[in-house]
C-alpha cells in the first residue's frame, strides 16, 4: 500500500465508511484515519473489515469493524444510532458499498436487478437517512456517495448499476439542496476504472476485458484506491470543501469524455 502523509484534516471527527473492508472503501477509511479521525467500517464480511480496522488503528485512531448488510434498513438504523451514541458525534458518511456484474439487460433476472439496486440505491438511502438525522441535529456533516460516470451517460451491460447510481446522483442533488442551510453537505465521487479485487472480478475478469477497459481511458492507466481516496478526503474536509455541495468530482483519467478520434491522444493536432 502506498504511504500517505497528510495534515490532520479529521482529528476528533468520526466517519462511517460502507464497503470499508476492501478496495476504495478501505483506502478512504485509511485516509480518514491518517487525517486523525475515528472510523467505523461497514460490510458483510467480518474478516476484511477487521483487517481494515487493524490498519486504521496503526494511525492512533479508534477504528471499528461493524458487520451489517446495508440492505437491512433496521440494522443500518441501529448501527448508525449506536455509533453516534458511542462517539458522541457523527461527522461523515461515505456510501461506498456496491454490488455489480455485467449482464445484458434482457438476461438480467428480477433478483439480479434487485440485488444491485438494493445495495447501491436503497442501501445508500438507508445509511444517509440514519446518519443525516444525527448530522442535521448537530448542524454539521458530510455525506459522500461513490458513483460511476454511467450514472449520467449510461453504459450497455450494466443497466442495474447505472440505474442505481443514477438514482444516487439524483438523491445527492436533492439532499444537498434540502440540507445545505442546515450545515450538511452531500456530494458524489465518481472514480474511473480502479484496481480493486471486486471490480476486477465483476467487470474485467479476463486479460482481454481488462485491455478493453484500459483502451477506453485517455490517461492510459487504471487508477489506485489511494489516488481516489485523496479526492474523497478533499470533499469530506469542511475546511477545504465547505462550500461544495451537490456536486460530482470525477476521478477517471478522462474516461467518460472518450478517447481521441482525430488525434492519437498524445498530441494537440494531426492524426
Ligand atoms: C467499463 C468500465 C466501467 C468502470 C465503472 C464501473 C463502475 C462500478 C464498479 C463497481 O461497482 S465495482 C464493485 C464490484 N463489487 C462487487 O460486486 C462486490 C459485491 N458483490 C456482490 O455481493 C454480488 O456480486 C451481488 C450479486 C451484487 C450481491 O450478492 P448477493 O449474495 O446478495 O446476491 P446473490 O444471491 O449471489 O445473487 C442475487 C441475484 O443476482 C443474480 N446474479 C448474481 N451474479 C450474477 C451474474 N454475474 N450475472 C447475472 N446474474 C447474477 C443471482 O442469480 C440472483 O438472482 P436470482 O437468481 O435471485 O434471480
Ligand atoms: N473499482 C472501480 O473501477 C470502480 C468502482 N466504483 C465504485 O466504487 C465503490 C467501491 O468499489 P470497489 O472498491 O471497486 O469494489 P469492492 O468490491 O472492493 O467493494 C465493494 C464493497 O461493498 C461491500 N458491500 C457489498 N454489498 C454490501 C452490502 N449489501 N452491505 C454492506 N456492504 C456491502 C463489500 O463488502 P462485503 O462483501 O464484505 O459486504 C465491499 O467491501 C463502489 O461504489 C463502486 O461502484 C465506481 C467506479 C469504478
Amino acid at each position: 500500500m502506498t504511504a500517505v502523509t497528510a495534515p490532520a484534516d479529521f482529528a476528533g471527527q468520526v466517519a462511517i465508511v460502507t464497503g470499508g473492508g476492501s478496495g476504495i472503501g478501505r483506502a478512504v477509511a485509511l485516509r480518514w484515519a491518517v487525517g486523525g479521525g475515528d472510523v467505523v467500517v461497514v460490510g458483510r464480511r467480518t474478516g476484511s473489515l477487521e483487517e481494515t480496522a487493524g490498519l486504521a488503528e496503526r494511525y492512533g485512531v479508534r477504528a471499528e469493524a461493524a458487520a451489517c448488510d446495508v440492505r437491512d434498513a433496521d440494522a443500518v438504523g441501529a448501527l448508525v444510532d449506536r455509533v453516534a451514541a458511542d462517539h458522541g458525534r457523527l461527522d461523515a458518511l461515505v456510501n461506498n458499498a456496491a454490488g455489480n456484474f455485467v449482464s445484458a439487460a434482457e438476461d438480467l433476472s428480477p433478483g439480479g436487478w434487485r440485488a444491485v439496486v438494493d445495495i447501491v440505491l436503497n442501501g445508500t438511502f438507508y445509511c444517509t437517512h440514519a446518519a443525516g438525522r444525527h448530522m442535521l441535529a448537530a448542524g454539521r456533516g458530510a455525506v459522500l456517495n461513490v458513483i460511476a460516470s454511467y450514472a449520467w451517460h449510461g453504459h450497455p451491460g450494466t443497466v442495474h448499476s447505472a440505474a442505481a447510481k443514477g438514482g444516487v446522483l439524483a438523491m445527492t442533488r436533492t439532499l444537498a439542496a434540502e440540507w445545505a442551510g442546515r450545515g450538511v453537505r452531500v456530494n458524489c465521487l465518481s472514480p474511473g476504472p480502479t484496481e480493486t479485487e471486486g471490480a476486477g472480478a465483476a467487470l474485467w475478469p479476463t486479460d482481454e476485458a481488462r485491455q478493453r477497459v484500459l483502451a477506453s481511458v485517455p490517461a492510459g492507466r487504471f487508477t489506485t484506491p489511494e489516488e481516489v481516496a485523496e479526492s474523497a478526503a478533499f470533499l469530506l474536509d469542511g475546511r477545504r470543501a465547505g462550500y461544495v455541495t451537490g456536486d460530482v468530482l470525477t476521478v477517471d483519467g478522462g474516461q467518460w469524455l472518450g478517447r481521441a478520434v482525430y488525434t492519437d491522444g498524445t498530441r494537440g493536432g494531426g492524426a
